[in-house]
């Protein structure tokens, strides 16, 4: 079809819009669960297969060692597939992954499990934007950005809840990583909807076309401002310690403070809940006042003595929380507090940097910055739970040893000290004369 005979058709309805965004967020909310679903496991493997800290660090970095080889070609297979096509290879990957890591407990297996994992799931990230674009358009395109990402984190919260819902399930490592194939063909299945639903509507509407997806060219990159780079070392440090200490974190509540399965579950299912949440708030009222440098400089400060707090703080008081699909749990006040603060932060820092990006660099230039933002991403998230897995091995942590884990806190205390220096950098130049607009609602100095 030529480009005049589609501009000639009728935009999508909204519900097909809606309907294209529905079946977009399944296949990531499948991505997402598959990928934390590998946390809840991680005392059983350590426990019934024998395996060290060092492997299981091992095998949460090969889902981003693929992820950074992935970033670099996954634009020439959406570009060549065209996006439906590529939705579906890729919850597929996705599927296939999933499966290898429940089929046996080798160690080699699980690696090469995992890196698929991150072969399939970053481009079907990549390729669920391109979705959104093309059908959103110029029509509550953030909004059905931030519903996505929701959706997705729906699927991070479930694996965590999987502990009490599928609480049977956990008599062994292997049957909630086959529930999580499960999720993933559910997946699949939304992606192969959404490939017949496109395919319908193709000479029915005018789709439009997605921007042409600015490939990752390593040349040219000279070019960003200083601004965007301190905002890639925020994202870099941030991500880097939020996901390796959710990989960690219920092993770490029934190593180090004595929980059972399902409470530590339920407690650390608060950090995508509060995103879940509170998000789309923070989104809406950063896109009111402006401030972004300034928010993500309060984000990190607030970050600083979490980790710390975690390790050395008394307990306090049992509080009760209910949460939806999961019961009732008692938990120490002050394990309750620092999640609920870092489920504050995971929801501030992204729906502040990301966007931020679109202020900072030129349109033509966007794919490419995010691309390259979510590389060095990957690279800390690869880096981060190896330092982490050496340091709980090293000081020997354990449930005899709680103290143990207390390295790999400073460990994370200390990348959270350099994201509030990158902030505080970002701050300071957005503040002077070379600023882009971030501090302002509208992203521009006001005449
Ligand atoms: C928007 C952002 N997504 C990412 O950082 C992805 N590159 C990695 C997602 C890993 C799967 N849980 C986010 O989720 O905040």
């Amino acid at each position: 079809m030529t480009d005049t005979t589609a501009h000639a058709l009728p935009r999508p309805s909204p519900a097909q819009r809606w309907l294209a965004l529905i079946l977009v967020s399944v296949a990531m909310f499948g991505n997402y669960y598959v990928y934390d679903a590998f946390g809840p496991v991680v005392d059983l493997l350590r426990e019934q297969e024998g395996f060290s800290y060092d492997q299981i660090s091992m095998i949460f970095s090969a889902y981003s060692v693929a992820a950074v080889l992935v970033l670099l070609v996954g634009g020439y297979v959406i570009d060549r597939w065209g996006t439906k096509r590529a939705i579906t290879l890729f919850a597929v990957i996705c599927l296939a992954a999933a499966a290898l890591m429940a089929s046996t407990a080798r160690f080699e297996t699980m690696l090469a499990g995992r890196f698929l994992l991150g072969l399939g799931a970053e481009p079907l990230i990549v390729a669920a934007t391109a979705v959104l674009a093309k059908w959103f358009k110029g029509k509550e395109l953030s909004f059905a950005f931030g519903i996505n990402l929701s959706i997705a984190r729906l699927g991070s919260a479930s694996a965590d809840w999987s502990t009490s819902f599928a609480s049977p399930l956990y008599a062994n490592w292997q049957d909630p990583l086959w529930l999580a194939t499960g999720v993933a063909a559910v997946g699949v299945t939304a992606a192969m909807l959404y490939w017949t639903t496109e395919s319908r509507l193709e000479g029915r509407v005018n789709l439009g076309q997605a921007d042409a997806t600015d490939r990752l060219e390593l040349k040219g990159m000279y070019a960003f401002s200083a601004s965007y780079w301190y905002i890639v070392g925020l994202c870099v440090v941030f991500y880097a310690t939020v996901f390796p200490f959710r990989a960690f974190a219920i092993d770490y509540f029934q190593q180090a403070h004595g929980l059972d399965r399902e409470t530590a579950g339920m407690l650390s299912s608060l950090l995508p809940v509060a995103a879940i949440v509170v998000t789309p708030l923070f989104g809406l009222w950063v896109d009111r006042v402006g401030r972004r440098s300034l928010f993500m400089a309060v984000g990190s400060l607030a970050m600083l003595p979490l980790f710390v707090l975690v390790t050395y703080a008394p307990p306090g008081p049992d509080i009760g929380i209910w949460i939806p699909f999961a019961g009732s749990a008692q938990v120490p006040l002050t394990l309750l507090l620092v999640m609920l603060m870092l489920g504050g932060v995971f929801s501030l820092i992204p729906a502040v940097m990301w966007p931020s990006v679109a202020y900072i660099v030129r349109e033509n230039r966007l794919g490419a910055a995010y691309s390259m933002m979510t590389l060095c991403q990957q690279i800390g998230v690869a880096l981060v739970p190896l330092a982490v897995g050496r340091f709980n091995t090293a000081f020997a942590a354990g449930p005899g040893n709680p103290a143990g884990y207390a390295p790999g806190m400073w460990f994370y205390t200390a990348l959270a000290g350099l994201g509030l220096a990158f902030s505080w950098l970002l701050w300071r130049a957005e503040s002077g004369p070379g600023a882009h607009g971030l501090e302002y609602s509208s992203g521009r100095k006001p005449e």
